[in-house]
């Protein structure tokens, strides 16, 4: 089943067209590295997954996230509530509450799924907490979990919105630009993460990336966008130094390797011979 599906998806603001005929397939499964210069529509088309932004309505398109309809010729669907609450979001920013716990904002992911009155009182129960915990865990900072979230760094936050994915036991998640903000290391350590709920729990994982390198390390398939249109959508051997140069003009990311022809590698650990 796919997890993804965009059919003929445009839109415009203010009459400049931003996505033009968009249409993309992703397995249950896959991670798949959404990449593209700035201003190409990644971040637009990340947010119309989610039903927080909406295609034009002259012209029909379909998005459906693990097969239900997020939103039909720019009307958002009848069930979109749930289909969210499948849906994992990491941002670049403004991942956290940051005078919450950490632990509180994992439980937050469980929000979808318990009843108001206890939502709104901030109840949940011992299980939950155990669980929140046990995400913790599966990100690396279980030991972090009563702290204030402002008091972790930038990759810690982002990875504790990992883990708020879990607790939210989304089968899909959405990264938006997770490790533009952060230093090397930090960035490595985000995305063995998303690779790591990737590969261990089958969860579906796009993320877009500025940095090509990233992308290649890290997934096996990647979707270019340029100027709103599908340009390149392929294995992610396949970006060539020629793909790359006429995608980002001569600012090709900096770290980023375009394989020429001849010296494809022969399999995924050839890019992981190749440290960041
Ligand atoms: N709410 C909005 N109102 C008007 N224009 C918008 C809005 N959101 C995005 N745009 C425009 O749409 C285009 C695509 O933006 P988008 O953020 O999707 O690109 P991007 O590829 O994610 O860029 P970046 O890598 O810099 O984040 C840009 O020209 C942007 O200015």
């Amino acid at each position: 089943m796919s997890a993804i599906k965009i059919t003929a998806l445009r839109k415009s603001f203010n009459r400049v067209s931003v996505l033009k005929d968009v249409s993309i397939e992703v397995q249950k499964g896959e991670m798949v590295a959404l990449i593209g210069s700035s201003g190409s529509g990644k971040s637009t088309l990340m947010r119309h997954l989610s039903g927080l932004t909406f295609a034009d309505r002259s012209s029909p398109s379909s998005v459906e996230v693990l097969g239900r309809k997020v939103q039909k010729n720019g009307r958002p669907a009848k069930q979109l509530r749930a289909t969210r609450a499948r849906i994992g979001n990491v941002f670049q920013q403004f991942n956290l509450v940051n005078r919450l716990s950490v632990q509180t904002n994992v439980l937050i992911g469980a929000l979808s799924r318990i009843p108001t009155y206890r939502s709104l009182l901030g109840w949940f129960t011992k299980e939950e907490k155990l669980k929140a915990l046990q995400a913790l865990e599966s990100v690396g900072l279980r030991e972090h979990a009563l702290k204030r979230a402002s008091y972790l760094s930038g990759g810690q936050q982002q990875r504790v919105a990992i883990a708020r994915g879990l607790m939210q036991e989304a089968e899909v998640i959405l990264a938006d630009e997770p490790i533009a903000s952060l230093d090397p290391e930090s960035s490595r350590l985000v995305m063995e993460t998303l690779q790591k709920i990737n590969r261990e729990l089958g969860i579906t994982v796009v993320v877009t990336l500025h940095q090509v390198d990233y992308a290649q390390k890290y997934c096996r398939r990647a979707i270019a966008l340029k100027e709103g249109e599908v340009y390149f959508d392929g294995p992610i051997e396949d970006l060539d130094t020629a793909l790359l140069t006429d995608l980002y003009g001569t600012n090709i990311p900096e770290g980023s390797r375009g394989y020429q022809a001849n010296e494809l590698p022969e399999k995924l650990s050839d890019f992981e011979l190749n440290p960041v």
